[in-house]
């Protein structure tokens, strides 16, 4: 199997760093614009392989897209990070054009490839992605959600004194700070409702914490985190690669499901070899419906600043 992963600053990577050591592809291409900058994060990682003992071979390249012909899946996190104080919206005039013209050159030597859009805003990027490559919908998945829900966890686990691999808990909607809904009625510990264990102040502190999530770490650390995000797309590329079918929150395109059309924003489907291979509809309350659907005109608001 082979994997391109574009851009090659903090998320990319980290999603490369953690897809060598899971021994996901034999061959992982490390791109970015910045000269040398991927060849000397590759080395680098490579030089790790010996000490962690795995088996991938990572190359680092400036812009040569022929580097990733016939690949399987193409990870794409070039783009501007945002700072503290911005909004991921604000970073649509620079991003939308480097994630176009990515796209773009990737197809032209992986036209099969399934693409993995993590640049913000990523349910935007994702909605552009869709428009303008012309590929079947199911090979254009926004990562959003794993990483979202990841931090939920995080947070219940927090408050609920337990580990986070024991809960099962999702965020859908949008990534934004006011658009990502975290399904706290449908969250459980090892089976068990969490709202049992927490009193409604602690719930509304949770699903708080975890929307402003990415905007409390870009304060504390100056700019957009890494190692969650990195994480939470190479388990997505993992489930691809080994057709695992795992049930992942992510932004796809939808076609009548929860009743929109024309949008890309963050569900819950099943993810394999062929991409993103089933939309689950959830079964919502009308709060939650009323949420996912004011989300949804957010999202849509942001889609129709692009002129593709
Ligand atoms: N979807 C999510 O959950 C999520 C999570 C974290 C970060 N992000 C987003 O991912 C993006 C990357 O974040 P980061 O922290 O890695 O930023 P970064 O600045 O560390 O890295 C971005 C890299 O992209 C490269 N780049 C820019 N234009 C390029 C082009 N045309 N071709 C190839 N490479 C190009 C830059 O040289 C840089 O190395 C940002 O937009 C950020 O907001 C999304
Ligand atoms: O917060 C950001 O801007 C980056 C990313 O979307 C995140 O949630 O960590």
């Amino acid at each position: 199997m082979k994997v391109t992963v574009v851009g090659a600053g903090a998320v990319g990577a980290t999603c490369t760093d953690n897809i060598a050591r899971k021994e996901l592809a034999e061959e992982l291409i490390l791109l970015d614009i910045k000269e040398g900058f991927a060849e000397g994060k590759a080395i680098d990682m490579m030089q790790t392989s010996a000490l962690l003992g795995f088996d991938t071979k990572i190359k680092g390249v400036t812009n040569d897209y022929a580097s990733t012909a016939d690949s399987n899946v193409v990870v794409i996190t070039s783009g501007l990070p945002r700072k503290p104080g911005m909004t991921r919206e604000e970073l649509i005039g620079t991003n939308a054009g480097i994630v176009k013209g990515v796209v773009e050159n990737i197809l032209k030597y992986s036209p099969e490839a399934v693409i993995i859009i993590v640049s913000n805003p990523m349910d935007t990027m994702t909605y552009l992605s869709l428009k303008t490559s012309g590929i079947p919908k199911n090979r254009i998945i926004g990562m959003g959600g794993a990483l979202d829900s990841s931090r939920f966890k995080y947070y219940l686990s927090q408050e609920l004194g337990c580990s986070p691999a024991d809960l099962n808990a999702m965020v859908i909607g949008g990534h934004g700070d006011t658009t990502m809904i975290p399904l706290i009625n449908h969250a459980t510990w090892n089976s068990i409702p969490v709202t049992q264990f927490l009193s409604k102040e602690q719930q509304d502190n949770i699903v708080a914490a975890t929307m402003v999530g990415g905007a409390t770490l870009t304060k504390l650390v100056g700019t957009s985190a890494w190692y969650a995000p990195g994480a939470g797309t190479a388990s997505m590329v993992e489930s691809i690669l080994r057709d695992e079918k795992k049930l992942i929150p992510c932004s796809v395109a939808l076609d009548g499901e929860y009743g929109l059309t024309d949008i890309a924003i963050g569900v819950p489907v099943i993810i394999g070899k062929n991409g993103w291979e089933k939309i689950i509809e959830l079964q919502l309350s009308d709060e939650e419906t009323a949420t996912f659907n004011k989300s949804a005109e957010a999202v849509r608001a942001m889609n129709s600043v692009l002129t593709f």
